[in-house]
């Protein structure tokens, strides 16, 4: 039977996604399919389907209480991720919308986190906050092994890196590696090069890779994120890197910045915004606020899509994509 499947081509701060909702399949896809359509769709420079993308999310019931649905991580080589904050505002969207609910929780692989739509953040630019936790400094979580199997590493030097960039490391949970720098090294090739090397698959510091990432402050409340990601490569934006990097600029640059303080992130997607908080049990958790885009509906047969083959596939496009590019035009270029 010549199954037709429906995708969300959706991003956040630029972060792209295919958003594959399972439950108008009679079966969900097994894992083999779902890794295999994500290799497939997600290639760049006309391979994949249109314009290709950074991963897809995969969408499905929850069998928790007060939880609308569940979300799952494919990056564009097919590996499977823990969390991804960008994507998480797009399912949002998408199950919010289709429960008629504004604040509610998707489940993910280690949390049932909460969602919540915020005003949006221009005309036709839709926004939501989503929480990013939980938060974890142990190199074990972290599968890092780095300055003689350190058990953490917090604004340190890692010499097998770099002579003189100091790192952080942490799970939110996925794995990020971050370290602070000035204008000239975030945008230079070190970043590409310490991105390439710790997702290499052979290097024994990340064995299962890492997110790599580096921020620049630029003001109060102000920092620019730039990202190398575990499964993709460099992006346009990280939810989760921004996150992770908002709560080591709170731990480390207190003289611009503290808890419970809205911070600008800015990306080479946009901007989003992060409140870092510290709850009751000390436990940290960061608020990620920024855009729910959808771009457009794509239709493809669905064995084609497993087969590489794109020439049946046709899209609806929401009109979104211009209105996110006119919020980006007014952004200060400070
Ligand atoms: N590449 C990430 C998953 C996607 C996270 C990112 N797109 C986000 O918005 O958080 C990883 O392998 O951990």
């Amino acid at each position: 039977m010549l199954m037709a499947v429906k995708m969300i081509k959706v991003h956040g701060s630029g972060n792209d996604f295919y958003l594959l909702d399972q439950t108008q399949f009679p079966e969900p896809l097994n894992d083999q399919d779902l890794q295999q359509l994500a290799i497939n769709i997600c290639k760049r420079d006309g391979a994949g389907l249109y314009e290709g993308a950074d991963g897809v999310l995969v969408v499905d019931k929850s069998e928790h209480p007060q939880v609308l649905g569940r979300m799952r991580v494919i990056n564009a080589d097919g590996t499977e991720a823990s969390m991804c904050g960008n994507g998480l505002r797009t399912v949002a969207r998408y199950l919010g919308t289709q429960n008629s609910q504004e604040a509610f929780r998707v489940q993910t692989m280690y949390a049932d986190l909460k969602v919540q739509a915020v005003a949006d953040f221009a005309k036709q630019v839709p926004a939501f906050s989503v929480e990013i936790s939980p938060v974890s400094f142990d190199a074990q979580t972290l599968g890092m092994h780095a300055n003689h199997d350190a058990t953490t590493i917090i604004n340190e030097k890692i010499p097998a890196l770099s002579a003189d960039l100091k790192f952080s490391a942490v799970a939110v949970p996925n794995p990020h590696l971050i370290a602070f720098v000035d204008h000239d090294t975030l945008v230079g090739p070190e970043l590409g090069r310490i991105g390439k090397w710790m997702n290499d698959g052979q290097n024994d510091i990340f064995p299962d890779g890492v997110n790599v990432s580096f921020v620049e402050v630029l003001g109060k409340n102000s920092i620019f994120v730039r990202t190398f990601e575990r499964g993709v490569g460099f992006t346009n934006a990280c939810g989760t890197a921004m996150s992770a990097s908002s709560l080591m600029y709170v731990l480390l640059h207190q003289e611009s910045t503290d808890f419970n303080q809205e911070i600008h992130v800015k990306n080479p997607g946009g901007m989003v915004k992060t409140v870092v908080h510290q709850g009751a049990d000390e436990e940290y958790w960061m608020e990620l606020i920024g855009n729910a885009t959808f771009v457009k509906i794509v239709m493809i047969p669905l064995s084609d899509a497993l087969a590489d083959d794109f020439s049946q596939a046709s899209a609806t496009v929401t009109g979104e994509q211009s209105a996110y590019e006119d919020f980006v035009a007014t952004l200060t270029t400070a």
